[in-house]
């Protein structure tokens, strides 16, 4: 994908299941939002193949964009409309699209309480705060009850409830209605709890694919051992924090009044994987000038 003579996206190769949730992580300009708008149909990909739900976004018919969900990153609302007018208004679209197998839309009021805006439903969306009206970008995003669900940084704003909510949410979505999900986040700790994967994507391509864990175990790196002696606090960096807990044990069990081990997690991964990534493309261009 190229803008002009950019080149945004060089490197960018996967699939989704059905019912999968994959999380695209990456810095900001890396081309998580340039890949959901091609994925989309938003974008024309400059080149490349491209099969969402069985056809190629750039021509997908009505019948194709009904099955789909979307929650942009940033979305002009109808601030005069109310919440519930709104869903109701565009539920309307869905309805011929509706089949027995798959009954479209998602019924408004139990919409509303699924997404917590019952009590703010009849409220002019100009007055919600910016966390509830993100909630109504979400509503509008599932109200055709969509088989392909993009979310771009769908919980930016949410109180740590509403995030809570959320999750519940996608979860359900994945597992009751086998819904897949494609979503951005800045938030590890979200991408860990809701991802079955994990694609990482720097500078325009993927440089890891995986579950949190697989991820983590490829960066296998330093665990911390922290633990409190006589009211004095002590950390230790290891590589093999077991034979060293074992060894603390055996010598100060009894004097220890607080153990904790921790691994690397998602966080500690994703930011070696960055790093490895970026501190390997000046040594690429170096390598490209070199005669
Ligand atoms: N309409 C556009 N015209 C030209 N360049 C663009 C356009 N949209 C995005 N870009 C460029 O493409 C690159 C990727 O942007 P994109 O918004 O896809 O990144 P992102 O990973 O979603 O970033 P963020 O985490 O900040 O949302 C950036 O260098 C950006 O400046």
């Amino acid at each position: 994908m190229t803008y002009g003579t950019h080149e945004v996206l060089t490197g960018v190769d996967f699939d989704v299941e059905q019912g999968e949730v994959v999380c695209l992580l990456g810095p900001n300009g890396a081309g998580k939002t340039t890949t959901i708008e091609v994925l989309e149909g938003f974008r024309l990909p400059s080149a490349g193949d491209v099969q969402v739900l069985g056809a190629d976004p750039a021509t997908g018919d009505d019948a194709w964009r009904a099955r789909i969900g979307v929650v942009l990153q940033s979305w002009r609302d109808h601030p005069r409309w109310t919440p519930r007018r709104l869903l109701r208004y565009l539920a309307g679209y869905y309805a011929p699209w509706s089949t027995p197998a798959h009954p479209r839309p998602w019924d408004v009021d139990e919409l509303l309480g699924t997404v917590g805006l019952t009590a703010d439903a009849d409220r002019k969306i100009a007055t919600l705060s910016g966390g509830r009206r993100r909630r109504l970008d979400v509503a509008v995003g599932l109200i055709g009850r969509p088989e392909l669900l993009f979310l771009d940084e769908p919980t930016a704003g949410f109180d740590p409830q509403a995030r809570r909510d959320f999750h519940d949410l996608v979860h359900r979505l994945a597992d009751l209605e086998g819904t897949s999900i494609l979503l951005t986040t800045h938030d590890l700790g979200e991408a860990e709890r809701l991802a079955d994967r994990i694609l990482i994507l720097t500078d325009g391509r993927i440089v890891a694919d995986g579950s949190a864990d697989a991820l983590t175990r490829q960066v296998a790196g330093t665990s911390e051992v922290r633990w409190a002696e006589h009211g004095e606090r002590f950390v230790h960096a290891t590589d093999e924090p077991i034979p060293f807990v074992r060894q603390l044990l055996a010598q100060h069990g009894d004097e220890l009044t607080d153990l904790e081990v921790r691994r690397p997690d998602l966080e500690d991964t994703y930011l070696a994987m960055v790093q490895r990534f970026e501190s390997r493309t000046p040594a690429r261009h170096l390598a490209e000038v070199t005669p």
